[in-house]
């Protein structure tokens, strides 16, 4: 088994910059349904050009590169333990070689172990068949969508949806809940699997091992086949869309198993990944350890690009030599109007649809808090008030300048501790970067953006003390950020979730790092950025879109309400 390490550390490296060819498919298929003029449309326009990068550069699709979780066949006799020590040093080489991000934290100090090992870290199901070859296969789920997970306990009554009994057709309602309650936050686009029995431990990871069915796989139990469609056909009426700024496309997969469970307990489990769907898997040679077999199509020249023929799209960019947005704007597109529902009158307002380029270009009709048209507003940093208060949502900014990372343990600390930096006027950018050193320095190898919403105990009262004038971030954020915003003067910007090596693009530099001994993805990165493009979600006007899909959402899945499967 003198290879199985190597073996272990290029699945690692495939999984993580390497989106498998069936995910790529569904990512497609996706994009082919979605109109590319929404912001939903140019989301996954992004995130399509993101799995280009990453695969290219081999570089993570997304910084979070997740809780690294193996689970193993054996036949009888291998060694499991020289087999874990193997994995360990596959995980510290990814670590150190920046295509895994150092995600191990003690919970009790909130030290970061630095090399991906620790208490819990890495998770590794050994099992034994009676098959030759040890099968291995690697899921890296990234923590916001861990977060979205959720677990029912049957019969309950459910939100917009009623009472769901133990049968098929509360199992249908708790499905349909739970792709409603991840709203954006867990990178939608999504995946899900479900598991249904067991016990809440055994439940749970049911789930997740649903993740590990091809995407294109038909169920083996025909009731739950029929589900899964049922699923897939209805989720997407929720109109949650991609990173849930409204849409056609919420949903990319649904996988249902099924296992007994006590009299007493009935439990649904749902496990969601995010569009960022991280798994594959080797057939390894038990007397050599190299690799026989990869278990999952690989994604090297599976186009994610859906119906071009439909839907004609701009040339894909990065980021260009003068500076052209390297976010979700493609240079000489159009920025679309805003989605459907948040007009007036229920219908996209295309007349309203303005040119990109211009250093400002005004909307048709800005201000009525609706609004029926989007600009393109470059700002450099430090940021005025007068500024961020022109800015609307919908509105597309393109920023300059130094931003500043900052997350959970930032975001604790600020509260009553001073900045180490002047944040007057300043940008705070959730996310936790993959960060490399060499001689020259600090270099970011991703740098997508974190879930805004763990941060909403503190954001309002931080902004303010600091005089913070924007903060990007993913999913949005709740009342008590919008009310700061207003009363502040600030706004919210979402930038696309997942889609790191897009980002990483647009930092220049990195000025300086404060608070390493938070480790590396909670420490606060002074970071110089050019054309980095973000939607204000939140504006300075109580405006949110993010509690607008909600409520939109929260009303159409009420239409699931009657039975289906009796
Ligand atoms: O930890 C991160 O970088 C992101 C996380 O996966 C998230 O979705 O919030
Ligand atoms: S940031 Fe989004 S894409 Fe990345 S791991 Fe978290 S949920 Fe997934």
């Amino acid at each position: 088994m003198q290879h199985f390490e190597d073996s272990i550390y290029n699945l690692i490296v495939e999984t993580s910059t390497n989106l498998p060819g069936d995910v790529r498919r569904a990512v497609a298929k996706g994009r082919a349904l979605e109109d590319r003029a929404t912001r939903s449309g140019l989301a996954l326009t992004t995130i399509a050009q993101n799995i280009g990068m990453a695969e290219l550069q081999v570089s993570p699709i997304c910084q979070d590169t997740g809780m690294p979780t193996f689970i193993i066949h054996t036949p009888v006799g291998v060694n499991q333990i020289e087999m874990k020590k193997d994995i360990h040093n596959a995980i510290i080489r990814a670590t150190k070689n920046g295509k895994l991000r150092p995600n191990s934290v003690d919970s009790l100090t909130g030290e970061n172990s630095g090399d991906n090992l620790g208490a819990g870290t890495p998770v590794i199901h050994f099992e034994q068949w009676e098959e030759e070859g040890i099968d291995v296969r690697l899921i890296l789920k990234g923590g916001g969508c861990e977060n979205k997970n959720i677990q029912y306990s049957l019969p309950a009554e459910l939100e917009g949806l009623g009472k769901a009994g133990r049968d098929l057709d509360g199992i249908r309602k708790c499905i349909l809940h739970s792709v409603f309650q991840a709203q954006g936050q867990g990178c939608s686009a999504g995946f899900i699997g479900v598991g249904i029995g067991g016990d809440r431990t055994t439940g749970y990871e049911l789930a997740k091992k649903q993740l590990f069915r091809k995407v294109e796989d038909v169920n083996p139990t025909q009731d739950l086949g029929k589900l899964e469609d049922y699923i897939m056909e209805n989720a997407n009426k929720l109109g949650i869309g991609t990173m849930g700024f409204g849409g056609e496309v919420t949903l990319l997969g649904c996988k249902i198993g099924v296992m007994n469970r006590l009299p007493a307990s009935f439990f649904v489990s749902v496990a969601y990944n995010c569009w960022a769907f991280r798994r594959q898997g080797i057939l390894v040679h038990p007397a050599t350890g190299d690799i026989k077999e990869w278990l999952y199509e690989s994604g090297t020249g599976i186009s994610v690009e859906g119906d071009e023929a439909a839907q004609p799209v701009p040339e894909p960019v990065g980021v260009s030599a003068d500076g052209a947005a390297c976010g979700i704007i493609p240079e000489d597109a159009t920025i679309p109007a805003a989605p459907a529902l948040l007009s007036d009158t229920g219908e996209a307002a295309s007349d309203a649809v303005v040119p990109v380029n211009g250093k400002v270009t005004e909307p048709a009709a800005a201000g009525s808090g609706t609004p029926g048209g989007s600009r393109e507003i470059r700002l450099t940093t430090p940021i005025s008030e007068e500024d961020i208060r022109s800015l609307r949502v919908g509105d597309v900014v393109i920023l300059s300048g130094e931003m500043h990372t900052g997350r959970d343990a930032l975001h604790k600390y600020l509260m009553d501790h001073d900045a180490p930096v002047d944040l007057n006027g300043a940008v705070i950018y959730h996310c936790g970067p993959v960060m490399l050193k060499d001689d020259e320095g600090w270099h970011v190898k991703a740098a997508g953006p974190t879930t805004s919403i763990r941060e909403e105990p503190y954001q309002g009262d931080i902004i303010k003390k600091f005089g913070i004038r924007a903060v990007i971030g993913k999913g949005g954020m709740g009342p008590k950020t919008l009310k700061a915003l207003g009363e502040h003067g600030g706004v919210y910007l979402n930038a696309i979730g997942g889609a790191a090596q897009y980002y990483a693009e647009c930092i220049k530099k990195v000025n300086a790092v404060d608070f390493m001994e938070f480790g590396i993805p909670e420490a606060m990165w002074h970071l110089q950025v050019d054309g980095f493009a973000a939607i204000v979600t939140m504006d300075a006007h109580g405006n949110s879109l993010h509690a607008d899909v909600e409520k939109d959402s929260a009303a159409k899945l009420a239409q699931f309400r009657e039975p289906v499967f009796k």
